[in-house]
């Protein structure tokens, strides 16, 4: 019996890997109300102290960045990890409605460091179909310093975070991560298509098959210099009013989903060279029938003598009502090459399966797995009932 394993986890509002699943959802916590929070931060340890992060100010966008880039998420053997651009950091994590009190950084008190951050954005959720919209954080960029992992720093920073949320009366949240923790409510596995695969085998993120020359791997993974489809064009802020309905009509057939405002899709969807790369269809007669966007985030390839960074989109949000989606996602890989990334990345959540195989994506090594707090559901989700995708 492991009397130590999951020893924050076990305090929190959230499943234990082995409860049950309930007649309805609902939340776990006992309901409370925002004058029951507790007004003051929580204690870190000493010579350490808690600051909000502007991202509008150079130096502490520097400093986030420098701290992730340093110091975010690896994968399993240690060959890659992710650098977020200063960009991408600000495009992230500035939407509409956001509280500058959800960046919480924290610094070491001499030196002013940056050793440990997390972040919150707000969200409007719809799970499994429901009327009401349940106004939620979105939680990302947790990131400790590697010099101070193992003092359960994490869970404090967790702990302040929620603090911030209840105090505007929000009670939910959704995450995602590598790791399992309690409790997951879906689990997606990510694929990867090559576009530069010479590069690619050069890195050892891919490797050539017994029987397959470069010349043929490069020859399988080729892709027309230009787009295939009649009406294709980047997305601007002006298609925002028409393009939020449609999207949000797409997305209500999943269980779980942000509902984004026109506002929202200005912000997340607005061109951003080497952020956010999004495409709309529009026929003949000036109508959009179809969307598909991408996003920018390369990888340092970790200790090695002749490639520093590797390249790499992710497929994001789109919706289809004329164009088959393999066919959008065909022009997004056209794109992506035409960008000079070496690699297209796609979860299989969503619709996303019915491209993977004909698309010539193949089967990342791990997966990513999708979290409420404070909500129990009714059901465990297959990942093609996820509609949301974090970044
Ligand atoms: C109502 C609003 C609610 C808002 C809050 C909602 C919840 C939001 C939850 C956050 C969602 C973030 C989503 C997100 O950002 C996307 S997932 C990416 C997370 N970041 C990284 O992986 C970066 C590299 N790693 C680190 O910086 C550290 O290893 C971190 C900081 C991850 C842990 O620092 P450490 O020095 O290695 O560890 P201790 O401080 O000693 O703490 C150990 C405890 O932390 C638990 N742990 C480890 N990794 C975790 C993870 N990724 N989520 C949640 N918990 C995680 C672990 O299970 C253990 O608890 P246990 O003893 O119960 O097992
Ligand atoms: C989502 N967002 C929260 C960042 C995040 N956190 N933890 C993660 C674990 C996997 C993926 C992921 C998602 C989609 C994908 F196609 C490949 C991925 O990771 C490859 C392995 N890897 C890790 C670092 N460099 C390469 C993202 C994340």
């Amino acid at each position: 019996l492991q009397t130590n394993q999951w020893q924050f986890w076990n305090t929190q509002p959230v499943p234990k890997m082995d409860d049950p699943f309930p007649e309805t959802s609902g939340p776990i916590d006992v309901i409370k109300k925002p004058e029951d929070i507790q007004k003051d931060p929580y204690n870190l340890p000493a010579g350490f102290e808690w600051c909000n992060l502007n991202l509008k100010n150079q130096d502490d966008l520097d400093q986030l960045y420098t701290l992730l880039v340093e110091n975010y998420v690896e994968d399993d053997d240690n060959m890659f990890r992710f650098d977020y651009s200063r960009e991408f950091l600000r495009w992230a994590l500035s939407p509409p409605g956001q509280y500058e009190d959800w960046l919480a950084g924290v610094r070491v008190t001499k030196t002013k460091k940056l050793v440990g951050f997390i972040s919150g954005i707000p969200v409007h959720m719809i799970l499994q179909k429901k009327e009401e919209v349940i106004k939620m954080t979105e939680i990302n960029f947790l990131c400790v310093n590697k010099k101070l992992r193992s003092k359960r720093l994490a869970p404090v920073l967790i702990k302040e975070i929620t603090r911030r949320v209840n105090i505007k009366n929000m009670w939910q949240a959704v995450y995602t991560a590598g790791v399992l923790i309690p409790k997951p409510i879906s689990i997606a596995q990510y694929f990867h298509r090559s576009l530069n695969p010479k590069k690619l085998i050069e890195i050892n993120f891919s490797s050539l098959g017994k029987n397959q020359t470069m010349a043929r791997v490069q020859k399988l993974y080729k892709l027309p210099e230009e787009t295939t489809i009649k009406g294709l064009r980047p997305f601007n802020k002006k298609d925002a009013p028409t393009v939020a309905p449609m999207l949000n009509k797409y997305l209500e057939q999943f269980d779980l989903y942000h509902k984004f405002s026109v506002e929202d899709v200005k912000h997340y969807f607005a061109p951003v060279d080497n952020v956010i790369y999004s495409y709309v269809v529009e026929s003949e007669d000036k109508k959009i029938t179809d969307f598909f966007s991408f996003y920018c985030l390369p990888s340092t390839i970790i200790n090695h003598p002749k490639h520093n960074q590797l390249r790499a989109a992710y497929s994001y949000y789109h919706f289809s009502t004329a164009t088959p989606l393999k066919d959008l996602i065909y022009n997004a890989l056209i794109l992506a090459k035409k960008y000079d990334f070496d690699v297209f990345n796609a979860l299989n959540l969503m619709e996303n399966t019915q491209f993977l195989d004909e698309l010539l994506f193949s089967p990342g090594d791990g997966n990513l797995h999708y979290y409420l707090y404070n909500w129990r559901l009714s059901e465990q989700f297959k990942p093609s009932q996820l509609g949301m995708v974090l970044v």
